[in-house]
């Protein structure tokens, strides 16, 4: 349990590392043969899973300050892996191991156990990849290799398993073409393009809908350093538009993570946005409604939604239906909690409209998700008197500093 208590915000915080790069560059690393360094490392429990599953191969992972050095050869293909929580590690890690001949079982823990893998299926099986599930559930089981060439991919639910297939085919010896339909969260497809890309591999897309992947490709790099992370800075971007000034370092202004649009939604609002290299500071003003579609960026959300309660006016956030299968059914658990802290909130199919609020005290349920846990700490700084959350521990899935930079830059917990 955690009590937040009203606050002003003023100061300056260096934001973690991606843990969607980092999870990433961890699963290209599996498949190099090379040693390679990672710079400026997430040390969150998604991150830490990854690591956990490459180790399974007999990689060995030496942990430095800040850095990563992965080494060593897969000396081994193990039966099982875990992927604690994270949905990333779960749908990229699949299409990985699909390359291997062995049957390997594929778990996790908590929140994960209730987000759907059966649109694996279709997929796998047209590539020749035996798979098993549990009722549209984990655990499940795969028994590769891959050994055709062509596949249809369904893109509605999550883009993280497109990400992972796209990883591991240019791996196989022949070309594969995959073809995607209604795919969202595109920007997740640039970022792992880009850091393909940046490995030395190249892939040929129309328009998202066709991908032309040559085989017999090699990741071969030595060094990476993994960016700043958006997600995390927008908590803090927010907080020094609805409280006082904050400035956010680490960041990369010409990211590929969609996150990024954070900068654009507190200069649409009105806020005071000053953008520097690898920084950004934003200070309060008037806030006015704003209307955006966080289809493609649905991690945004939940504190999108905090910065509408502080707008004049009526915002509307499109996007719900992204929510349904993230830590927690998202849009239900905003609506939900929020409302008990005082903002004002209607749900209208893919639609939510937010009223500008006053936050009342009020006890939230953070159904163990980060994002709610995060986005209720920065409302919780303009709240009349305290709000208390039932768990504090869950940030740590994707920013474990959070409460330290949370008090670092004035913010009151208890
Ligand atoms: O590829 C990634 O790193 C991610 C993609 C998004 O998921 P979906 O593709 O399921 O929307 C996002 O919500 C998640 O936190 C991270
Ligand atoms: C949904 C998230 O992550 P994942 O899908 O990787 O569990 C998130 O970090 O908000």
């Amino acid at each position: 349990m955690i009590k937040i208590l009203r606050s002003k915000i003023n100061g300056s915080i260096t934001v973690p590392s991606s843990k969607s790069i980092m999870q990433r560059a961890i699963a290209i690393s599996l498949l190099s043969n090379r040693k390679i360094i990672l710079k400026n490392i997430s040390f969150c429990e998604d991150s830490n899973n990854s690591i956990n599953v490459i180790k399974k191969f007999g990689k060995k992972i030496i942990i430095d300050e800040n850095n990563i050095v992965i080494d060593g050869k897969i000396e081994g293909i193990p039966n099982e892996i875990n992927c604690g929580e994270s949905g990333l590690c779960v749908r990229m890690f699949t299409p990985i191991i699909s390359l291997f001949s062995k049957k390997i079982k594929v778990n996790g823990k908590g929140s994960i156990l209730k987000r759907p893998v059966g649109f694996f299926e279709s997929t796998l099986k047209e590539l020749g990849v035996g798979f098993k599930c549990n009722n549209n559930f984990l655990p499940l089981e795969v028994k590769g290799p891959i050994k055709f060439n062509k596949c249809l991919v369904d893109g509605s639910i999550s883009s993280q398993f497109l990400t992972g297939l796209l990883i591991a085919l240019p791996n196989k010896k022949n070309d594969t073409i995959v073809e995607v339909k209604n795919l969202k969260s595109k920007g997740y497809i640039d970022m792992t393009l880009k850091i393909m890309k940046d490995f030395g591999v190249n892939i040929l897309n129309e328009n998202y809908k066709k991908f032309f992947i040559n085989g017999n490709q090699k990741y071969k790099r030595d060094f990476y350093t993994i960016e700043g992370d958006w997600s995390s800075a927008a908590y803090f971007l927010v907080a020094g538009a609805i409280s006082e000034s904050i400035e956010v370092h680490g960041l990369n202004i010409n990211s590929k993570q969609p996150d990024k649009n954070i900068i654009n939604i507190l200069k649409e609002v009105g806020a005071n946005v000053e953008v520097g290299n690898e920084v950004v500071k934003v200070k309060k003003n008037e806030l006015r409604a704003f209307t955006y579609d966080s289809s493609d960026s649905p991690d945004l959300f939940p504190v999108l939604v905090v910065l509408a309660a502080f707008c004049e006016g009526k915002s509307i956030i499109y996007g719900v239906n992204r929510l349904l299968y993230k830590e927690s059914n998202r849009a239900k658990v905003i609506f939900e909690e929020f409302s008990k802290i005082g903002i004002k909130i209607n749900i209208d199919g893919n639609k939510m409209e937010v009223f500008k609020s006053e936050i009342k005290n009020g006890f939230i349920n953070t159904h163990n998700d980060h994002r709610i846990a995060m986005a209720a700490a920065i409302a919780g700084i303009n709240s009349n008197t305290n709000i208390i959350l039932d768990n504090k521990e869950c940030v740590n899935k994707s920013y474990k500093m959070f409460w330290d930079d949370y008090k670092k830059v004035g913010g009151k917990i208890e």
